[in-house]
C-alpha cells in the first residue's frame, strides 16, 4: 500500500481509493444503474416540483399513518436489495460445481449472505411490522395518533438512517463477512481487520435507536391511549399481538445494543470480553445476541398472528373462535421466548441437562402456537368465508407455517440438533416460518388495511398471480434445501464437491425466480391499483364488512382518525356498533388539537448517519462534529415551542361533509 502523509491520514482515515471496489465489475454496474436511477429521480422530483411537498407532508410529517407508509415503502424497497443478493447466492450455488468457482469470489459471496440476512430481518421484516402496527394500531384503539408523535418520525428517520449505512456498504469500502449475527472471533479486530464488521455494528446501533424508541412509543400508545371502554380484555387481537411485540422489543433490544457495545470496545480501543485469550469468551457473545436474537423471530410473527386473526374472522363473518385463548396463547409465547435462546447453540458444549432444559422449553411454544391454530380453524369451520386476497394469503400460511414451525420441533431435539446444525435444513426452517409466516402475514395485512390507508381496493389479477408466484416459489425454492440439509450440506457454502447435489440447487434457483416473479406481480399490482384507483374506489370506509374501529372512520381516514373519540362496548367494536344501528353522528364538531409537524428527525438522523461514517472510517473529526451537531440539534428542538395547532371546528365540519356527501354517491 503506498505511503500516505499524516494529514490525509487524519482527515480520510482508512478511507482510500482502494476501498472504492473498482475491480468488482458486480457493482460497477450496480452503482452505475443506481446513479442514473437516482439522478432521474432527483430530476423528476426537481421538474414536477414534488420535493417541497415531499418535504413538508412525508419526510417531516408526525402522522402515525404517513410514517407507517413510509416503513412500509422503505421495507419493500430493501426487499429488493434483500431478493437481489438471495438471488445471486442461488445462482452461485446452481453452478460453482465440477471445480467451477462460479461467478462470485469468497469475498464477495460471504458480504452476499451477511448482507442478504441482515437487510432482511432488520430492514425489510421490521420496517413492514413496524409501519403496519404505526399504520393500523392507533386506528383500532380509536386515538388520534400515537403518545408520542415526534419520536415516532424520528424513530422512522433512525431506522432509514440504519438502511442508508447499509447500502453505503456496497460502494464505500465492503460489509462484515461473517454471517448475519457476526460472531466473534471471526468478527473481531484480529480477523475481520476490515470495515465490513464495523459497517455491520454501526448500522444496528443507529437502526437500533429506531426501533426502541418506536417500541416504547406504542407499548405507551397502547397502554394509555386506548379508547374509553376499550378494556384490555376488549383489545382487537392485532392490537395485543403488538402489545406483546413491543413489549419484546423494549426488553431485547438494549441487549443487543449492549452487545454490540461490547464488540466495538474489543475492535476500538482493544478490550477482550469476547476474545479467546486474555481472559475474554466468544460464547459470552454468543448467548447474549441469541438473548435478543430469539425473541427477534417472535416479534417479527406475533404481528403476523395478529393480522390472521384479524382477517380470519372478517373473512369468515365471525367473532374470533377463542379470543381469551388466542390473548393468553400470545402472552404465553412472549414469555417462553425468553426462555429458549439456547437452543440456537446446543452444539456449545454445556451439557445434557442444560440442552434438555431449553429443548423442552422450546417445544413447550408449539403449544400456544398449535392453539392459535386450531383457533383460526374454528373461526373458520362454519363461517360464511369469502376467499378474498387477504383470506388467501391466511390458508396458505397456515398450511406452510405448521410445517416449519414442526421443523422447528425437529431441531429443538439436541441430538437431532447435533446433526442438523448450522446445515441447509436450519436454513429450510427459517425461512419456512419466516416468509410462510412473516411475509405472508406481511401481504395478508397489505392486501386487508390497504384500501383504508389509499380508498381503493388493490387489484385482485396481479394478486392473486403475485400470490401463486409466492406460495409454490417458496415451495420450490426451500423444498430442496431440506433434502440437502438431511444429505449433510452445511450452510453458507460458496462451492461443491458433489455433482450429485447439483439438481437440488438447480431446482431452489428455479424457485427463487418464480418468486422473482411474485415480486414483480405484487409491484405491478400496487402500480395497476394506483392507474386504476377511480375503478376500484370505494367510499364506505368499510369496503370488507370490518369489526374493529380501523373501518369505522373514512378510507384513508382524516389527520385527525375520529372527529368524536369512540366509546366501546363490546369486543369486535365497530362490529358491535354496527350491530347497535350505529348513526354517524353529523353536528356539533369541536376543534382538534394536534400535533405539527418537524424536520428535526430527519437531522438527527443524517447526523447519525454521518457519525457512523466517521467511526467506520476512522474519521475521529466528523464522528466528533457530527456528535456534536446531534447533541446541539438535540437541544435546540427543546426550544422548539411550535409544536402543536388546533384544527378549527369549521375546517372539521367541512371534512365530515366531504365525507357524507361521498357516502351518498356525491349528493
Ligand atoms: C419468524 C421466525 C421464526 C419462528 C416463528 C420460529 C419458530 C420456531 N423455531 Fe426457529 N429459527 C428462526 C426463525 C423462527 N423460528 C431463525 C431465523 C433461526 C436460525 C437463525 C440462524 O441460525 O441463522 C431459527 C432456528 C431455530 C433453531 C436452532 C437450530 C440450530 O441452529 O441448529 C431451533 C431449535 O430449536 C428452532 C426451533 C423453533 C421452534 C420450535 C419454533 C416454534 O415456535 C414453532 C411452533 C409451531 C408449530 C410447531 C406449528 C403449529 C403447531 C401445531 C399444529 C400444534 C401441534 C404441534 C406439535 C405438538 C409439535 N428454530
Ligand atoms: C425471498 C426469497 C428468499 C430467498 C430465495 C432466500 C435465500 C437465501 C439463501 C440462499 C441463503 C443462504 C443460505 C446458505 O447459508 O447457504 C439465505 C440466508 C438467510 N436468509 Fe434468506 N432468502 C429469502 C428470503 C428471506 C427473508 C424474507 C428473510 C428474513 C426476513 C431471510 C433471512 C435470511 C437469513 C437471516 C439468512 C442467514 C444469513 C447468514 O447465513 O448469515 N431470507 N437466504
Ligand atoms: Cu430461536
Amino acid at each position: 500500500m503506498p505511503e500516505t502523509s499524516p494529514l490525509i491520514q487524519a482527515i480520510f482515515g482508512r478511507l482510500t481509493f482502494e476501498s472504492i471496489p473498482l475491480h468488482e465489475p458486480i457493482l460497477i454496474g450496480t452503482f452505475a444503474v443506481v446513479a442514473l436511477g437516482g439522478m432521474a429521480l432527483l430530476y423528476l422530483l426537481y421538474r414536477y416540483r414534488l420535493w417541497g411537498y415531499l418535504w413538508r407532508e412525508w419526510f417531516t410529517t408526525v402522522d402515525h399513518k404517513k410514517i407507517g407508509i413510509m416503513y412500509m415503502v422503505l421495507g419493500i424497497i430493501m426487499l429488493l436489495r434483500g431478493f437481489a443478493d438471495a438471488i445471486m447466492m442461488r445462482i452461485q450455488q446452481s453452478i460453482a460445481f465440477n471445480g467451477s468457482e462460479g461467478y462470485l469470489n469468497a469475498h464477495h459471496y460471504d458480504q452476499i449472505f451477511t448482507a442478504h440476512g441482515v437487510i432482511m430481518i432488520f430492514f425489510v421484516a421490521m420496517p413492514l411490522v413496524t409501519g403496519l402496527m404505526n399504520y393500523i394500531v392507533p386506528l383500532q384503539i380509536g386515538a388520534r395518533d400515537v403518545s408520542f408523535p415526534f419520536l415516532n418520525n424520528f424513530s422512522f428517520w433512525m431506522t432509514a438512517g440504519g438502511a442508508v449505512v447499509v447500502m453505503m456498504s456496497l460502494f464505500i469500502g465492503e460489509f462484515a463477512q461473517t454471517g448475519w449475527l457476526a460472531y466473534p472471533p471471526l468478527s473481531g479486530i484480529s480477523y475481520s481487520p476490515g470495515v465490513g464488521v464495523d459497517y455491520y455494528i454501526w448500522a444496528l446501533q443507529v437502526a437500533g435507536v429506531g426501533t426502541t424508541l418506536s417500541g416504547i412509543n406504542l407499548l405507551v400508545t397502547i397502554v394509555k391511549m386506548r379508547a374509553p371502554g376499550m378494556t384490555m380484555m376488549k383489545m382487537p387481537v392485532f392490537t395485543w399481538t403488538s402489545l406483546c411485540t413491543n413489549v419484546l422489543i423494549v426488553a431485547t433490544f438494549p441487549v443487543l445494543t449492549a452487545v454490540l457495545v461490547l464488540l466495538s470496545l474489543d475492535r476500538y480501543v482493544g478490550t477482550n470480553f469476547f476474545t479467546n485469550d486474555l481472559g475474554g469468551n466468544p460464547m459470552m457473545y454468543v448467548n447474549l445476541i441469541w438473548i435478543w436474537g430469539h425473541p427477534e423471530v417472535y416479534i417479527l410473527i406475533l404481528p403476523a398472528f395478529g393480522i390472521f386473526s384479524e382477517v380470519v374472522s372478517t373473512f369468515s363473518g365471525k367473532r374470533l373462535f377463542g379470543y381469551t385463548s388466542m390473548v393468553y396463547a400470545t402472552v404465553v409465547i412472549t414469555i417462553l421466548s425468553y426462555l429458549v435462546w439456547l437452543h440456537h447453540f446446543f452444539t456449545m458444549g454445556s451439557g445434557a441437562s442444560v440442552n434438555s432444559f431449553f429443548g423442552i422449553t422450546t417445544m413447550i411454544i408449539s403449544i400456544p402456537t398449535g392453539a392459535k391454530i386450531f383457533n383460526w380453524l374454528f373461526t373458520m369451520y362454519r363461517g360464511r368465508i369469502r376467499f378474498e386476497l387477504p383470506m388467501m394469503w391466511t390458508v396458505a400460511f397456515m398450511l406452510t407455517f405448521v410445517i416449519g414451525g414442526m421443523t422447528g420441533v425437529l431441531l429443538a431435539v439436541p441430538p437431532a440438533d447435533f446433526v442438523l446444525h448450522n446445515s441447509l435444513f436450519l436454513v429450510a426452517h427459517f425461512h419456512n416460518v419466516i416468509i410462510g409466516g412473516v411475509l405472508f402475514g406481511l401481504f395478508a395485512g397489505i392486501n386487508y388495511w390497504w384500501p383504508k390507508a389509499f380508498g381503493f381496493k388493490l387489484d385482485t389479477f396481479w394478486g392473486t398471480l403475485s400470490f401463486w408466484f409466492w406460495v409454490v416459489g417458496f415451495w420450490v425454492a426451500f423444498t430442496p434445501l431440506y433434502v440437502l440439509g438431511l444429505m449433510g450440506v452445511t450452510r453458507r457454502l460458496r462451492t461443491f464437491e458433489d455433482p450429485s447435489l447439483q439438481i437440488w440447487f438447480i431446482i431452489a434457483g428455479i424457485g427463487a425466480f418464480i418468486i422473482a416473479l411474485g415480486i414483480a406481480t405484487f409491484i405491478i399490482q400496487m402500480a395497476v391499483s394506483i392507474w386504476r384507483r377511480e375503478a376500484l374506489r370505494e367510499h364506505t370506509g368499510d369496503p370488507w364488512n370490518g369489526r374493529t374501529l380501523e373501518w369505522a372512520t373514512s378510507s384513508p381516514p382524516p389527520v385527525y382518525n375520529f372527529a368524536f373519540t369512540p366509546v366501546i362496548h363490546d369486543n369486535d367494536a365497530w362490529s358491535d356498533m354496527k350491530k347497535r344501528g350505529y348513526k354517524r353522528p353529523l353536528e356539533g364538531f369541536r376543534a382538534i388539537h394536534m400535533p405539527s409537524n418537524t424536520g428535526t428527525g430527519v437531522f438527527l438522523s443524517a447526523l447519525s448517519v454521518a457519525c457512523a461514517f466517521g467511526l467506520i472510517w476512522y474519521m475521529w473529526w466528523l464522528a466528533a462534529l457530527s456528535f456534536l451537531g446531534i447533541i446541539t440539534v438535540a437541544i435546540a428542538h427543546t426550544f422548539n415551542y411550535q409544536r402543536d395547532f388546533y384544527i378549527p371546528a369549521n375546517e372539521v365540519v367541512r371534512t365530515e361533509d366531504a365525507r357524507s356527501q361521498l357516502m351518498n354517491g356525491g349528493r
